[in-house]
Parts: C-alpha cells; sequence; structure tokens
C-alpha cells in the first residue's frame, strides 16, 4: 500500500471507519486494507505529494511524515489534541522532486495536519449560493450538510430551483436577480460571513448581482470576521496593537505594499490574516480577505449532460474569476477544459498543465483546486492544488501540490463537487491556509464517498455520505420527548405575546 493510500486510510480509521467489519462498505474496505487501490503507488512516496514548479523551494528541514495521521473533524472521534504544533503545521518537507512535463517538477513534500480548531464552540458562519437538488445530493442542500459536517454554521441563498434526482434533470427555474440580490442583502444585512461557497449561478444577471455584492458589501461592519483564539500574540507581532498599524519592518517582505486590514479595534483583528501573511511572507492576503474567504464551483453542465449556466454568461462568470474577488476555484476536469478552451485532459499530469494555463489565464488572482474525478484513464484520485499566492517570497512561479487519492469502486458521486467546495469554504476559516484547509477537504470528501454505500438513495448516481463523521442522532424516547414539550409549553406560556 502506498503512503497516500496509508493516509487516507488512517483519515478513514480516526473518523470511525472500521476496516475490519467493513462497515461501510466491505468490498471497498477490503481494496483498502489489501492494497487494491493502488493508483498512487508510483506517484507519490510522502505522506502527502505536492507539485513545486521549478524554483519553488520546499522548507529542508525533513521530519518523518509516516503514520501523522490526517485529522478529520469528527463527533465521534474528536480531533486529537497532541497534534504537531501549529506554527509548524505549513511547513512542508521536501522528500523527492521529479519533472512531470515542461516547467513543472513534482515534489513530494509532507504537509502535517492539525485538527480544525473550534473556537469556543463557536462555528464558522458559511454561505452557500446555490441551485436546488430535491433529493438532496448535489446543489444548496447538500451544502448544508457538508458545511455542518465540516463544522460550520450553514446558510443559503438560493439561485436556482432545479427538478432533478440522481438520474437527470428535468427542469430548471433560475430565480430573478432581484430575488438573489434580496436574499445575499438580507443575509450580509444581519450576520457575519466568513466564508462564501459558490455553486450554480445560472445566469449573466446573477453571477452580476453575486459580483456586485462581493464587491460591494462592507463584510467587516457587523464586527469582523470569524478568528480563532489563541492567535493574539501573532496579530502583535505583524500589526501592532492597532489594527491599522502597518507591518513591522522584516515582518513581511516587501514583495507587496503592506496595507492596513480592515477591521479596527484590538479584538476585531482578523487574526488568521495576519497570521497568513506572516508565514507566508505575503501582503495579498492582508488586502483582500477583508471579505469572506470565497470559494467557487464553476458549475457548467451537470455529470447527467444538462446545462446548468447559460452559454452566454461564460463572459460575466470570467469577469467574476478575474475580479480578484474569489480565493478558490474548483472545476472538474469538463469545467477547466471550458475555462482554458483545450479539449478535455485525459492525464492527471495534463490537468495539471490547464491547471496552470487557468492561472495564469485568471491573471493569478485566485488558485485553482483541480478535481479528478472526471479522469477515465487512471485509477487515481488526486486533486491538485495551484496556487500562485504561497511562497511568492522564494518564488513566483504557481506552487501545484498533489492532493492524494484513489478511486473508490462506487457509482455514488452525485453531488462531489459540491460537497468538496463546500468543505473548502468551510475549513478555511479553521485552517492555517489554503493549502490546509484543501488538504482537509479532500480527506473529507475522500471519507464521504467511502461511506456513500451506507445510504440508500435513488435509482442512479447516488449521493455521498454527507454525514459520515458525524455520529448517529442520539435516540430521544417518548418519555423525554413529552418532558421537553411539557417545558417548552411552560416557557411560552410566559413569554409575552
Ligand atoms: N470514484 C471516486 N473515488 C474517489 N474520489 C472521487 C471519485 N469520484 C470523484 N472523486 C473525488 O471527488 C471530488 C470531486 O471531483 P469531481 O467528481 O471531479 O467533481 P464534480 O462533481 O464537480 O464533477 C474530487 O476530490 C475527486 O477526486
Ligand atoms: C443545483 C446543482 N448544483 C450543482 C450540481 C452539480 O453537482 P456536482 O457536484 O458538480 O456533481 P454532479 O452531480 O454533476 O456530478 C447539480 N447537479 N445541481
Amino acid at each position: 500500500m502506498s503512503t497516500a493510500e496509508e493516509e487516507v486510510r488512517q483519515a478513514l480509521i480516526a473518523s470511525g471507519f472500521d476496516f475490519r467489519k467493513g462497515k461501510a462498505s466491505p468490498s471497498k474496505a477490503r481494496a483498502y486494507s489489501e492494497g487494491q487501490v493502488s493508483a498512487d503507488a508510483t506517484e507519490s512516496s510522502g505522506s502527502a505529494s505536492s507539485v513545486a514548479a521549478p524554483s519553488a523551494a520546499s522548507p529542508a528541514e525533513s521530519t518523518s511524515s509516516k503514520g501523522a495521521e490526517p485529522a478529520i473533524p469528527s463527533a465521534s472521534s474528536p480531533a486529537p489534541s497532541t497534534s504537531a504544533p501549529r506554527r509548524d503545521t505549513h511547513r512542508g518537507d521536501a522528500h523527492r522532486a521529479r519533472t512531470v512535463s515542461d516547467g513543472i517538477t513534482v515534489t513530494t513534500v509532507h504537509v502535517p495536519q492539525t485538527a480544525p480548531q473550534a473556537a469556543g464552540g463557536q462555528r464558522p458562519r458559511v454561505l452557500a449560493i446555490a441551485g436546488t437538488d430535491p433529493t438532496g445530493g448535489a446543489g444548496i442542500l447538500a451544502d448544508m450538510k457538508t458545511i455542518t459536517a465540516c463544522g460550520g454554521y450553514a446558510m443559503g441563498v438560493v439561485t436556482s430551483v432545479v427538478a432533478q434526482n440522481t438520474r437527470e434533470v428535468t427542469g430548471i427555474w433560475p430565480q430573478t436577480a432581484q430575488c438573489v440580490e434580496y436574499q445575499l442583502k438580507a443575509v450580509s444585512d444581519d450576520v457575519s460571513i466568513d466564508a462564501v461557497k459558490i455553486g450554480v449561478l445560472g445566469t449573466e444577471e446573477i453571477i452580476d448581482t453575486v459580483h456586485e455584492w462581493l464587491e460591494n458589501t462592507d463584510f467587516t461592519r457587523l464586527g469582523g470576521l470569524w478568528r480563532r483564539p489563541g492567535n493574539r500574540a501573532n496579530v502583535t507581532q505583524i500589526i501592532g496593537s492597532s489594527a491599522l498599524a502597518m507591518p513591522a519592518a522584516g515582518a513581511i517582505p516587501a514583495n507587496g505594499a503592506a496595507r492596513p486590514v480592515g477591521n479596527t479595534g484590538a479584538d476585531d483583528a482578523p487574526v488568521e490574516y495576519a497570521d497568513y501573511a506572516e508565514y507566508h511572507g505575503v501582503t495579498h492576503d492582508i488586502s483582500t480577505h477583508r471579505r469572506p474567504w470565497t470559494v467557487i464551483d464553476p458549475v457548467m453542465i451537470s455529470t447527467s449532460g444538462t446545462r446548468l449556466l447559460s452559454a452566454d454568461a461564460e463572459g460575466a462568470l470570467r469577469d467574476l474569476l478575474t475580479s480578484g474577488l474569489i480565493d478558490v476555484i474548483t472545476p472538474n476536469l469538463p469545467e477547466l477544459a471550458a475555462l482554458v478552451g483545450e479539449p478535455v485532459a485525459t492525464t492527471w499530469e495534463e490537468a495539471i498543465d490547464q491547471g496552470t494555463r487557468l492561472l495564469d489565464k485568471l491573471g493569478g488572482h485566485t488558485r485553482v483546486y483541480v478535481k479528478s474525478g472526471h479522469l477515465k484513464s487512471s485509477t487515481t484520485r488526486a486533486d491538485a492544488f495551484i496556487d500562485a499566492n504561497t511562497m511568492r517570497a522564494i518564488s513566483r512561479n504557481p506552487v501545484v501540490t498533489r492532493l492524494p487519492g484513489s478511486l473508490i469502486a462506487t457509482h455514488n458521486t452525485h453531488g462531489t463537487g459540491c460537497a468538496l467546495s463546500s468543505a473548502l469554504a468551510t475549513y478555511r476559516p479553521q485552517c492555517h491556509d489554503w493549502l490546509q484547509a484543501a488538504h482537509k477537504a479532500k480527506a473529507w470528501i475522500t471519507g464521504a464517498i467511502a461511506h456513500s454505500d451506507e445510504l440508500n438513495v435513488g435509482l442512479g448516481n447516488g449521493p455521498v455520505n454527507h454525514s459520515w463523521n458525524l455520529t448517529q442522532a442520539t435516540p430521544i424516547d417518548d418519555i423525554q420527548l413529552h418532558h421537553v414539550t411539557q417545558r417548552e409549553m411552560h416557557g411560552r406560556a410566559a413569554l409575552p405575546l
């Protein structure tokens, strides 16, 4: 079994998956434990692999990654508190490098995983802007389940009502731009939004509406973004006691003008951003992340072949993608091909080349998470995270990180892309950087696919199991229910009408 498979296996074990009993899917469990799912064997040797552009050197010191346990938040098995010290979690250890295509070198990098830190019980507030699927496998219902399972508080704005099931799409009713605008405003007028996942947008007008909302809303007005406790030292180190102070000399390399962060008042300081900038030596994120962390799944065509974005809306989509308002775009292979105007990639290497070209095309304003679900010729399901923002201090080239994964033999892949992008958006506020969030999202979706056979939903391509890492609902018997109801009624009676 390759180390990459071992990592996924460990992630599943950490989440409560029982390989001996083969609880979710005996055949799948066997494939894992006996090493039959071996797509990554020739491509990775560390606990995670990265592809780095030539001069993007990874930190050199090496700590063994063997046995490192990717943490997946789980109510049943809380993430271990013995994880690596926080400040170390970014520091990948280069193990080996190889060239996959012109100018791109694969480097195997160990990216230790730590548990998302729950901030005193507070959950990041994550808004999904997406279409519907009444079967709950894809779209906004799937987003709600994913966000909840990944530790967020889920909110949703509906862009399009879609009649679909696990087999086909039978009708699409895009909402008016005004309807979407009112929904967006209703949320952002009242709630601090920490992260946004964008799915089906449907029409040019809706894209423009979301674009304008992201651009013009003052997201810090309601008291700033969610932050984890315990980071105060980093903020003061970088931005001083006032959130508007400039970085201390030397704290951030001079590769861009340091700009004040948006929040005022020490308690509202956006700790994440300062922390991010300090580590990566970039100022980009300080200035842009006054907005919520934003992930877009550029859903254009459903797997069943139906257009979910009108053809004339593609120009507006490109404008949004190049606006600097989007942090990560998560295309599947057909979407990636459409965005770069090329045939669909047939190998992982081609997909990476296309992802890098897409990033170039978008002016480097975003990050590209390339999804491998449609890779027909291979049993690898490794994804790639291509980032032109990190490591700028060392190299101007984008860093391409391989997120290991192997094919799971199941037809239950309806809505995988929706779930992955929601998981990414939800993990980001709980992680140190996008890369760590990407690793967690990949581990989570792998678990959700691996556990999908526990469900029995629909006659076609069934959904993934969004609640795979959650404990069973606590059974409540009739007597308990009776007592709760009595208490509620007494409470209500006391409320003024
Ligand atoms: N059969 C599978 N086995 C393992 N991982 C899969 C499988 N199908 C999809 N994935 C993973 O699910 C995620 C979503 O990918 P993809 O299916 O390409 O997206 P979309 O649903 O947008 O088409 C990716 O991480 C991909 O690698
Ligand atoms: C309302 C809605 N949004 C998105 C999709 C596409 O879902 P995706 O996760 O890309 O997966 P497939 O089901 O198309 O494989 C959808 N169908 N509906």
